[in-house]
């Protein structure tokens, strides 16, 4: 699963992987940025590949760290501590991996690396709300924000275009509006793409409990939430004032990502 922060992919992730999965849940912070450990080197597109293949030459630090990481995300579910029976476990399960670091777009080496690539998709004025609500950018900055999302969503749309991804049986995107407002039938398609037929009564279940309103990915524990998806996915249209929309409307590479996605744009440039 590639895609830019605050689109989803948690949800998707959790709902593409089960308890037969190896998990890998943002590996790319092996490589370091932000607040996290730096245990590998090179780039995100080069490690998902090796990670996914279950490369034990990626070394022990790196599995260790996977192992550790089990706990929170990485490897969910994998039980195993030591380096050795990670990789064991990993190469017993089908993998997944949730990315949102191909910042610069999605490079033909990966996609030919990797089995399956789903592209999540969501409304920039939706990331860009997410980013100013998870205090990751600021009100004042709107048009910087923008500017961040959409040169990073418009990467991977020029890559799309240039390698004619879209025709590629092994490449999909989903769109995060559609997912949360209509799960089943998006997820049903999915299973069908990954060769697994129809979408099973439990899994239904499950994705449906997913995004409607009992139920939040982001709760902590002891908290009571209630969610509704398509009220998440519309609520960028309450929470940001006309100008921030029309501000992000302007940005040359979110209005040309938001026609290539069919997102309608509310302030036209006069
Ligand atoms: N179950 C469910 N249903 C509907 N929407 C959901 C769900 N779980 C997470 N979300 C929304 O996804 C947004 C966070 O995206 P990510 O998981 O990609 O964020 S992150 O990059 O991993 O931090 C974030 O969007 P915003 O609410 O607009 O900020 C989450 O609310």
């Amino acid at each position: 699963i590639v895609t830019e922060f605050r689109s989803g992919s948690t949800l998707l992730g959790g709902l593409v992987a089960n308890a037969s999965t190896f998990y890998f849940f943002e590996p790319c912070r092996l490589l370091g940025g932000d607040h996290n450990r730096k245990v590998a080197s090179g780039s995100c597109d080069a490690l998902v590949p090796r990670l996914l293949a279950c490369d034990a030459a990626l070394g022990d630090k790196v599995w260790r760290e996977v192992a550790t990481k089990d706990r929170g995300f990485l490897g969910h579910r994998v039980g195993a501590t030591k380096p050795a029976a990670v990789v064991t476990a990993c190469a017993a399960r089908e993998r997944v991996a949730k990315v949102t670091r191909m910042d610069a777009g999605l490079p033909k080496a990966f996609l030919d690396a990797v089995d399956r690539t789903l592209r999540l998709v969501r409304d920039p004025r939706a990331v860009v709300n997410s980013r100013v609500r998870g205090h990751m950018c600021s009100n004042k900055k709107i048009s910087a924000c923008a500017r961040t999302v959409c040169k990073r969503m418009a990467a991977k749309d020029a890559d799309e275009e240039r390698l004619g991804l879209l025709s590629r049986g092994d490449y999909r995107v989903v769109y995060y509006e559609r997912l949360v407002t209509a799960a089943a039938v998006e997820l049903d398609g999915i299973s069908r793409w990954r060769g697994r037929g129809k979408l099973g009564v439990p899994e239904r279940h499950h994705a449906l409990r997913q995004v409607n309103d009992k139920s939040d990915a982001e709760c902590k524990p002891g908290r009571s939430c209630r969610r509704d998806g398509a009220a998440v996915a519309a609520r960028w249209r309450e929470e940001l004032s006309p100008a921030d929309v029309a501000t992000i409307e302007a940005d040359e590479r979110c209005a040309r990502t938001m026609r290539r996605h069919n997102y309608t744009v509310l302030y036209l440039a006069s």
